[in-house]
């Protein structure tokens, strides 16, 4: 097939590309420093070639308080993102499956993460206004879907982790930063000090097994969203035990900033929806994919400066 990605730099974009190109596909890929999608017409360089699929990742975003302290910012880039995104789409590559991301922190507290909720309700505040940029570009998926006929795929992760994150001064997605707290703690006699009471609750999806069900799900599914969670989620205390455990850091150690970003309380998504479409999968288990990811972070994010 050919495809094309944009995100292609960032954490899923590089996995997906590897594992496209490693099955035989012709990939484009464009990341933010190639091609500025807040432009429009950034993309009609790529209209001559007809692509089979589509896969938008690009989104301005980082983990964090980042989406608090930039909700105008992200309100502003995100829409004209998606909006020159999926007008390419449907003037330029109409024949092409569109596959994107949404986000978990569009479901709204108090109600079941399920696919039926996304557009439900109020997100909380230091998410309103990224996840309703995400809403909306499943909206504009649906809009297009029904009035051209297109094609869509939209799936909504749960924190993604393994080798190959970002080691640029970016904010971290929690598992990053806990990993590398700890290990400097271990290693430099660092004070190690974590967001929030550390009762607040997350689930992991392990970054390969997210790209393989995504390759399964677009050749299933057209015309939907669909949650993919690990099914089980744990508090923040109980993925540094673990952490310990793995780097040998003393647990009793560890303190706790109340003071500092919390976000949702839970975010773990229903996936009833997935585990009907593919009753056969099998997330790798927690254990392992930690193993994994603090071997790279130990070997990759341990520089002073990240
Ligand atoms: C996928 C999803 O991912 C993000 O949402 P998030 O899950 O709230 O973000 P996070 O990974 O930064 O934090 C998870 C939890 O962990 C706690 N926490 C403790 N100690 C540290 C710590 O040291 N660093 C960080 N970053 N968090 C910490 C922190 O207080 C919070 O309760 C957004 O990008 C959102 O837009 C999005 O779509």
């Amino acid at each position: 097939m050919r495809v094309f990605v944009t995100g292609a730099t960032g954490f899923l974009g590089g996995a997906l590309c590897r594992r496209l190109g490693a099955d035989g596909h012709e990939v484009t890929a464009v990341g933010s420093a190639a091609c500025d999608l807040r432009q429009a017409g950034a993309l009609e360089r790529y209209s001559d070639t007809v692509f089979d699929r589509v896969y938008h990742l690009a989104a301005w975003t980082q983990a964090g308080d980042f989406c608090l302290r930039h909700p105008g910012e992200q309100w502003l880039v995100n829409q004209q993102i998606n909006t020159n995104v999926l007008d390419w789409w449907r003037r330029r590559q109409p024949q092409a499956k569109l596959v994107c991301m949404g986000t978990s922190c569009a479901y709204a507290p108090g109600l079941a993460l399920a696919e039926e909720n996304y557009l439900a309700g109020e997100p909380i505040a230091s998410l309103f206004s990224y996840a309703h940029t995400k809403r909306m570009l499943y909206v504009g998926l649906r809009a297009l879907a029904a009035q051209y006929g297109l094609r869509y795929l939209c799936l909504v992760p749960s924190t993604l982790y393994g080798p190959g994150y970002h080691t640029d001064g970016r904010q971290m997605h929690f598992i990053f930063d806990l990993i590398r707290k700890i290990l400097r703690g271990q290693r430099y006699g660092e004070p190690v000090l974590l967001w929030g009471d550390g009762w607040q609750r997350r689930e992991l999806v392990l970054l390969d097994d997210f790209v393989g069900l995504m390759l399964q799900l677009e050749g299933r599914c057209d015309n939907q969203l669909v949650n993919v969670g690990a099914g089980e989620e744990f508090t923040i205390r109980h993925f540094a035990g673990l952490i310990c455990q793995l780097t040998g850091y003393d647990p009793r150690r560890i303190d706790y900033d109340t003071a500092r970003y919390v976000g949702a309380q839970s975010k773990c998504l229903d996936t009833a929806k997935l585990r009907a479409l593919l009753p056969q999968h099998r997330m790798t288990p927690l254990a392992e994919g930690l193993a994994r990811t603090v071997r790279w972070v130990e070997q990759h994010a341990l520089h002073p400066s990240t």
